[in-house]
């Protein structure tokens, strides 16, 4: 079995390589990085280590890699002859890959009636529906109605911390143990991958709400405040009381509401919650709060991790978050010079000026409560800073 995976990164090769390896694929990634691909080529295999008292480690083999930019008819001729393609290159990056994608598609329906499902695993709600517009676009109207017979884009949610990799062996990553990788079951085409660790889900928004809004939440708001009370990692952020009282604070907001909202039990979720703190405590992970706050203005975005639990909490609860919103403050107060968003956001709000910013990269409205309470927050991080 063929599995081609775009983004030979830190999840594409601590995560959904190491899947994939051990249910029998072969896996082809596809990568604009010339010495990652390289090395893959050259290797054919390299090691997960996990991030835990021990350290075992894993080899995963039966791996090479394309370089799309290079060689995208290599690419589009793999498609072409996979069973499964998966994707873990970043939310902004997928309208980038769409062309390739269709070009293979388009090959391969050319050649065989085979159904293929693709499945973007990405920090974002509905990542394989984004990637399916994108590449519809690129289609003509039959091409449509032949690709909708033949493609399935379901979406997925996925979770394993892998943090930025300083390792000397430059295709090793070291993840965390806990992964979950869940996909919705309802748009698969053909025979469903049969991959342990999948867990198929009849519908897939509650389970990507509960992780962007707990897991990503979380550490997004560590990852702010941590940047703010100039911690340069995520477990030493969590050290902090302070930190630790508004992730954990942010953690019960969302919480509240998504119970009420998909009637996960309370205890349950209250041990999910823990478990996660837990995770981003991790000593053994050394992760950059500039990794987990990367590109602001998407985390800042009206669907993401900060501003839609802060709305659906006020929204579902009938109150306005405290924690939740104090962390779409901190968000704007990330200056972080090697981020372009960051920079994006700082010579916005200089320009404009911090309320037109928020409308413009959160979208609330300026006549909200929301709206005068993140105002607020942010004035006050600022005059204390
Ligand atoms: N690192 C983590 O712990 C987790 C990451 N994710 C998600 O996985 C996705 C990837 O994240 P990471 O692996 O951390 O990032 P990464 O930066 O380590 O990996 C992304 C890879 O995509 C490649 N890439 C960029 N443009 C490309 C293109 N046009 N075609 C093919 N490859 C391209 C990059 O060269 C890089 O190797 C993101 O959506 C992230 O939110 C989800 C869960 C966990
Ligand atoms: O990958 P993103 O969306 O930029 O955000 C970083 C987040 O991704 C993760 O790497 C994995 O879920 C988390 O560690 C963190 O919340």
């Amino acid at each position: 079995m063929l599995a081609v995976h775009f983004g030979a990164g830190n999840i594409g090769r601590g995560f959904i390589g190491n899947l994939l390896f051990h249910s029998g694929y072969e896996t082809v990634f596809v990568d604009v990085n010339a010495e990652i691909v390289h090395l893959l080529n050259e290797k054919n295999e390299y090691k997960v280590v996990l991030a835990e008292p021990g350290q075992q480690e894993d080899v995963i083999k039966n791996v090479r890699a394309i370089n799309s930019a290079e060689n995208p008819d290599q690419v589009i001729e793999a498609i072409a002859k996979a069973d499964l393609v998966t994707t873990a290159i970043g939310p902004n990056i997928l309208p980038l890959i769409a062309g390739l994608v269709a070009e293979g598609l388009r090959n391969r329906a050319d050649q065989s009636n085979r159904p293929l499902n693709i499945i973007a695993c990405e920090n974002m709600i509905g990542g394989s529906t984004l990637l399916k517009e994108k590449v519809y676009e690129k289609l003509t109207k039959a091409e449509m109605a032949q690709f909708d017979d033949l493609f399935g884009f379901p979406d997925s949610a996925v979770d394993r911390i892998v943090p930025n990799q300083t390792n000397e062996d430059k295709l090793m990553v070291k993840v965390e143990p806990f992964y979950e990788w869940v996909v919705e079951e309802t748009k698969l085409v053909g025979e469903k991958p049969d991959i342990p660790g999948i867990t198929y889900v009849q519908d897939l928004v509650p389970y990507i709400e509960r992780k962007l809004f707990t897991v990503n939440t979380g550490h997004a708001l560590a990852a702010y405040f941590g940047y703010y009370y100039g911690e340069e990692f995520i477990n030493k952020a969590m050290e902090n009381p302070q930190i630790y009282e508004l992730v954990e604070g942010a953690l019960s907001e969302s919480g509240e509401f998504l119970a009420k909202k998909y009637g996960f039990n309370a205890e349950d979720h209250a041990k999910y919650i823990q478990k996660i703190l837990h995770r981003f405590s991790n000593s053994h992970i050394v992760d950059e709060v500039t990794r987990v706050g990367r590109s602001p203005i998407r985390k800042l975005g009206p669907n993401d991790r900060l501003v839609s639990p802060a709305r659906q909490y006020s929204e579902v609860i009938g109150q306005e978050p405290v924690n939740l919103l104090k962390g779409v403050a901190a968000a704007f107060l990330y200056d972080f010079q090697g981020d372009e968003e960051a920079v994006k956001i700082q010579s916005t709000i200089e320009g404009i000026g911090i309320d037109k910013a928020i409308e413009t990269f959160t979208h609330i409205s300026s006549e909200s409560t929301l709206f005068q309470t993140i105002i607020e927050q942010y004035k006050l991080l600022k005059e204390n800073k």
